[in-house]
């Protein structure tokens, strides 16, 4: 590689990548699994329906009885017990029988069809002594939901690599699955640099600024599965990152994000002060384009992210979460991308990826179009409009300007 090629995005994260260990796994209950990422497939351990049941309110029946019943020729059937649900009884039906039935509840074994009750004469209100059927289930079988039609004890219902969120969990409860195995949460540092940086709320001097980059990468890293450990914020003189890396390490971390001080300054303290265990590179990306990356001897990952809040959410999405994820042994390691058009033109920076911030215009289901989230364009510094933003527009390097209509590549990442 030439001295001023710059690497490119795949190339960097394909570093990254390279250096993460999976975590080990562990098992959790269910009501704690949210996010968690499973690390074996997760198997049904009853069936779903657990038993035949009845999938309306109404009468139990032999299909025998009713099959040619019409409101001109009614069947009647006497009511000889009745089943709410959680019932362990199974009565028999003898001909001309039949058996009150609530939805959910175990189907006489004797049963072959229900007879909801708005087919009978009386209905809920007069249903426990003589019934009249007005109308013929459809076939055998007529509203009984089988025994293991979803799943069967021992079939999977999930890969392991995949991220449990509520419709897993639900699918897990319904299994009769009670713990999971999962990834253990990776532990996160997060500290920012620069001295001219200070709590939000507080006073502003000049030259001060209210110190954000912690906030946006403890909530995505925390969004990642992750286990935010540390949060500090260190000057731009000194050995702050090493006494940050030290802490860290000290309190299990697994990684630590730095943001800002990668670049060309005087006072570039990540840079200057880590630099036996980071490399620092220049990415064919905007913004994004200076990156540190590296690991302590205890495999430690370390991130330097430039300092600019646009650059540090960037990156963030592009490095961090995949190695995140990855050592989650997550299978995806990717947002979700659309492929949308362009409510308005903007320009982009030559023989760089851009990564814009943008938001969807949805008024239109049939075609969302997308369109800048900050007034000033791809402005790195433009954190005020990182609020309006719930995806990044991806153009490549090679195009120069994006006009009105144009398709482009979305990156989700809300
Ligand atoms: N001569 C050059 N100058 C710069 C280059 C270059 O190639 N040559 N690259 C520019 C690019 S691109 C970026 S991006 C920035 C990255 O700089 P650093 O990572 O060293 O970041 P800092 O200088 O420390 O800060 C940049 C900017 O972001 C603000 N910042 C930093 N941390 C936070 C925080 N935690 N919360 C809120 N805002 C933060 C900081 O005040 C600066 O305004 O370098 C360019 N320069
Ligand atoms: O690459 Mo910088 O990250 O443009 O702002």
């Amino acid at each position: 590689m030439s001295a001023d090629r710059l690497r490119t995005v795949e190339e960097q994260r394909a570093i990254v990548l390279e250096r993460v260990r999976p975590l080990d796994g562990t098992r959790v209950p269910v009501a704690a699994a949210l996010g968690r990422t499973l690390v074996e497939p997760l198997r049904a351990a009853v069936d779903i329906p657990v038993f035949d049941n009845s999938a309306m309110d109404g009468f139990a029946v032999r299909f025998e009885d009713v099959k040619d019943a019409t409101d001109a020729a009614p069947a009647r059937l006497t009511v000889v017990a009745d089943l709410p649900a959680g019932s362990p009884l199974d009565p028999p039906i003898g001909p001309g029988e039949a058996v009150r039935i609530m939805t959910g509840s175990a189907v006489p074994t004797a049963a072959d069809a229900i007879v909801p009750f708005e087919s009978t004469a009386g209905g809920l209100a007069d249903s426990l002594g003589e019934i009249t059927v007005l109308a013929a289930p459809r076939e055998v079988g007529a509203h009984i939901r089988r025994r293991g039609e979803d799943a069967t004890v021992g079939s999977e219902l999930l890969p392991a690599g995949v991220e449990l969120r509520a419709l897993q969990l639900a699918a897990a409860a319904a299994a009769g699955v009670d713990d999971v195995v999962v990834a253990r949460r990776p532990r996160v540092a997060v500290v920012s640099t620069g001295s001219e940086l200070v709590t939000p709320g507080r006073p502003l001097e000049r030259g001060q600024i209210p110190e954000s980059n912690s906030q946006l990468l403890a909530g995505l890293a925390e969004g990642a599965g992750a286990e935010v450990v540390l949060r500090l914020t260190v000057g731009d003189e000194g050995d702050g990152p090493a006494r940050a890396v030290a802490e860290a390490s000290a309190l299990g971390a697994d990684a630590v994000v730095f943001s800002g001080g990668v670049s060309a300054g005087a006072y570039e303290v990540v840079k200057n002060t880590l630099a036996e265990a980071m490399e620092f590179s220049k990415v064919a990306m905007q913004p994004g384009k200076p990156q540190g990356f590296g690991a302590t001897d205890d495999g430690v990952l370390l991130f330097g992210l430039p300092g600019n809040p646009v650059s540090a959410a960037v990156s963030f999405e592009v490095f961090v979460r995949p190695a995140l994820l990855a050592m989650q042994t997550r299978t995806d390691l990717h947002r979700p991308t659309l492929r949308l058009p362009a409510a308005t033109g903007w320009r982009t920076p030559p023989e760089r990826r851009q990564y814009i911030p943008v938001a969807i215009d949805r008024s239109d289901p049939a075609r969302w179009t997308v369109r800048p989230a900050t007034a000033g364009g791809s402005g790195s510094h433009l954190a005020g409009g990182l609020a309006r933003a719930e995806a990044y527009a991806i153009v490549p390097a090679e195009v120069d300007v994006v006009e009105t209509g144009d398709t482009v590549d979305v990156m989700l990442v809300s």
